[in-house]
């Protein structure tokens, strides 16, 4: 059974935060909120306090990726289920919890080394949002994106999230002109919340890409627009992608990862769906060739 209901949230350290709030908020529409730590960047998508969370540092890497559960019920359930897998979980104190403005969570790394929290009870901030393209996230019932993993335990991690977090297949993708694919999971009707990457290292950014919804192609097209004005490396053109119908493009951030920028996601209807293999990323677009390296895939000190 899936307890997970959705990507809550994601937290990440940088290097860069100037630049990062230059991508964040005013290329791409991020909303400035507020958050413990007064030189981080915390980004509203919603009416919660904060979706993406930017906290200062001196290497750019992952710090958690936060997955949303209905209750302390489903939480409870969830950490005996990461226990019985062998696997050590933390209770966040009621400190940590407050920090992180939820009511509780529980904190655990998967089998690819990511910081993984685990939480219900987000604090909400009902103050109107005023995002920069007039866009909406598309957010809610959906969770507030999907992440890309990088793993050299690809295998592993896949039967944790699948098995012991209940995370759904849904459908993958031939990789390296191999055997190897990158799977892609989902809890709701979003149609991947996560996805899992074979890679040749552990290390950081910990991270391939993080996708964020908006509702209207007009918002992906001044996001286009303002990363390019901003000298932002577009990692990979405008496409449409052949699983999730999403037309998107990608951007690089600060760290070396990408943020993937996108609208028209399908819905999955869990009833009916099956897990299908994908053979081009792409109807259309999706140029990859003038992206420089992903860090998760560039050997360490290059
Ligand atoms: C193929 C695909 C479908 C839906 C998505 O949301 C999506 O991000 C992708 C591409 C995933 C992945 C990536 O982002 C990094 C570069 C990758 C590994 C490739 O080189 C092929 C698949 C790509
Ligand atoms: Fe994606």
């Amino acid at each position: 059974m899936t307890l997970i209901r959705g990507l809550g949230y994601l937290k990440v350290q940088t290097s860069h935060i100037d630049r990062w709030r230059e991508l964040a908020v005013e290329a791409l529409g991020f909303a400035e909120g507020s958050g413990p730590n007064p030189d981080g960047l915390y980004l509203r998508m919603d009416e919660r306090r904060y979706r993406l969370a930017l906290l200062p540092g001196d290497t750019d890497r992952v710090l958690a990726i936060g997955w949303e559960v209905r209750d302390q019920y489903a939480l409870a359930a969830v950490r005996e289920a990461v226990e019985k897998a062998g696997v050590e979980v933390t209770a966040l104190s009621r400190a940590e919890a407050d920090e992180r403005d939820v009511e509780a969570a529980i904190s655990f790394r998967d089998p690819a080394g990511i910081p993984v929290e685990v939480f219900f009870g987000p604090v909400l901030d009902h103050s109107p949002l005023r995002t920069a393209l007039a866009q909406k996230f598309i957010t809610g019932a959906h969770g507030m994106g999907h992440i890309v993993l990088p793993t050299p335990r690809q295998k592993e991690t896949l039967a944790f999230y699948e098995q012991v977090l209940g995370f759904l297949p849904r459908g993958a993708m031939k990789v390296g002109g191999g055997p190897m694919r990158v799977r892609f999971l989902g809890v709701n009707q979003r149609h991947h919340s996560l996805a899992i990457c074979p890679a040749p290292h552990d290390g950081d950014p910990g991270l391939v890409h993080l996708m964020v919804e908006v509702d209207e192609l007009d918002a992906v097209g001044r996001a286009l627009d303002n990363i390019n004005k901003g000298g932002f490396s577009l990692s990979s053109t405008l496409g449409r992608h052949t699983n999730d119908k999403m037309i998107s493009f990608y951007v690089r951030a600060p760290g070396g990862w990408d943020i993937e920028y996108g609208c028209e996601g399908m819905l999955v209807d869990e009833s009916h769906y099956t897990a299908e293999e994908i053979t081009a990323d792409s109807y259309w677009g999706h140029d990859w060739s003038g992206s420089e390296p992903l860090a998760a895939f560039t050997p360490p000190g290059k």
